[in-house]
């Protein structure tokens, strides 16, 4: 008999990371990993991992028919994998609000539910609602289920998820959040095989993608986290801001008479690397790239992401371990170290020769911050949670 498959989807606003998972064990196994990137005109399907790894252009593919788009991907993954054996499909959904305290089975009600949370996330939601359907349009036989970014959070005080606002907006829902939760339970979970000595202890983890934040997290459990309502929050990003005085925004709707679409557009796709380069979104580019511009760009993110690195410490009191993961975390030993440059008030010790290595220790011995690097993996967090659900329904406990 053919082994079960699960699929996962990550879907951001330009790419779709999808992962193909084997479940016959405990835990859901990789075998494969492939991505579909729109960002342009050009669509390509990239097989990371599996029995063949190619790139490939999807002629007449297009990010706006997600449904068109997926149906080529399939046939092409088809004829790697036997798509026929798949039962599941577990998708990641950026905002849970206070609706979702886990994963949850996608039935029409659930993803009612999703689809009232969008303005919360106008950039993530959506597209993660469009996947839903072009999966079930092509696959109406599958078990799909939802896996949210803010359910980590929820172990944040009332305190650190207040904003100073009248109250009465808290209860309505207007409060910090804290996204990439599903990067952070993977990597919490990972520090005990990896760094068991900082497990327990106060650690922050910085999530550095195109989309970027920090965690503190203390026990595994999160405490803090530099994201708040919306994704533009915290620390600046490949395209958004992070952090704003909310008298710019004012400025600019009142004043300077700009539309709240131009606004979030600027918010969304103009601002952070690329508003303040002017060059590119892409640290790599940045790095290569001589400019002025180009240089300021960087200097600012590794500002903010050690002020940030200060500020948490502060709500965790101390201050064990710092984690780096994801795209830049993982791969960009420069800006690392120029973070940690900016840290060496808190005792921190880079291991330069282990930092150029990528290496999962990073500090020296004398630090007295631990500093790892470790990489993420959404997928597997989406298809473990996929799992549980899908076995929670086939024997329901009693
Ligand atoms: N192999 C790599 N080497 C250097 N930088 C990388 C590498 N992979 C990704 N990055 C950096 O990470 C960013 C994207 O990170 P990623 O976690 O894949 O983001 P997202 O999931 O939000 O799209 C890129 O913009 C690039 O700057
Ligand atoms: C929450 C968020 O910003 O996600 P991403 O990094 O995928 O854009
Ligand atoms: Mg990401």
């Amino acid at each position: 008999m053919t082994d079960k498959l699960l699929l996962t989807f990550n879907a951001g606003s330009s790419s779709v990371k999808i992962g193909i998972f084997r479940v016959d064990g405990e835990r859901p196994e990789r075998i494969g990993k492939a991505v579909v990137d729109f960002a342009s005109d050009h669509v390509s399907l990239h097989l990371k991992e599996g029995p063949a790894q190619f790139e490939l252009s999807l002629e007449g593919a297009s990010g706006d028919d997600l449904a068109g788009l997926m149906d080529k991907v399939f046939r092409e993954l088809g004829a790697h994998f036997d798509l026929d054996a798949v039962t599941s499909a577990g998708h990641r959904i950026v905002h849970g609000g206070d609706v979702f305290d886990g994963p949850v089975d996608l039935t029409t009600a659930t993803v009612a539910k999703v689809r009232s949370l969008t303005a919360l996330a106008p950039l993530h939601q959506p597209q993660a609602l469009r996947m839903i359907e072009a999966v079930r349009h092509l696959r109406p036989d599958l078990f799909q289920t939802g896996s949210f970014d803010t359910t980590f959070h929820a172990t944040q005080s009332d305190l650190v998820r207040r904003l100073a606002i009248p109250r009465a907006y808290h209860d309505e829902g207007i409060k910090r959040y804290g996204f990439h939760g599903l990067s952070y339970r993977y990597v919490a979970g990972a520090l005990a095989a990896k760094a068991p000595g900082i497990a327990d202890g106060k650690v922050i983890i910085a999530h550095l993608g195109s989309g970027a934040s920090l965690c503190a997290i203390e026990n595994g459990l999160s405490r803090d986290s530099s994201m708040g309502f919306s994704t533009l929050d915290g620390i600046p990003m490949a395209t958004r801001p992070g952090w704003l005085d909310p008298g710019v925004l004012l400025h600019f709707l009142g004043p300077l008479g700009k539309s709240v679409e131009d606004v979030e557009d600027m918010l969304y796709h103009k601002s952070g690397l690329l508003g303040v380069s002017g060059l590119s979104g892409d640290t790599r580019e940045l790095l290569e790239n001589d400019s002025e511009e180009a240089r300021e760009a960087i200097d600012l993110f590794t500002l903010r992401i050690a002020g940030e690195v200060g500020r948490l410490s502060s709500t965790l009191g101390g201050l064990d371990g710092l984690v780096f993961t994801a795209g830049i975390g993982e791969n960009q030993p420069e800006i690392r170290r120029r973070i940690t440059d900016q840290l060496l008030w808190l005792g921190v010790e880079l291991d330069g020769s282990a930092n150029q290595n990528n290496a999962l220790t990073i500090s020296t011995a004398a630090s007295r911050v631990a500093l790892h690097v470790i990489a993420t993996d959404e997928e597997q967090m989406i298809a473990e949670e996929c799992l549980s659900v899908f076995r929670g329904r086939e024997h329901p406990a009693t």
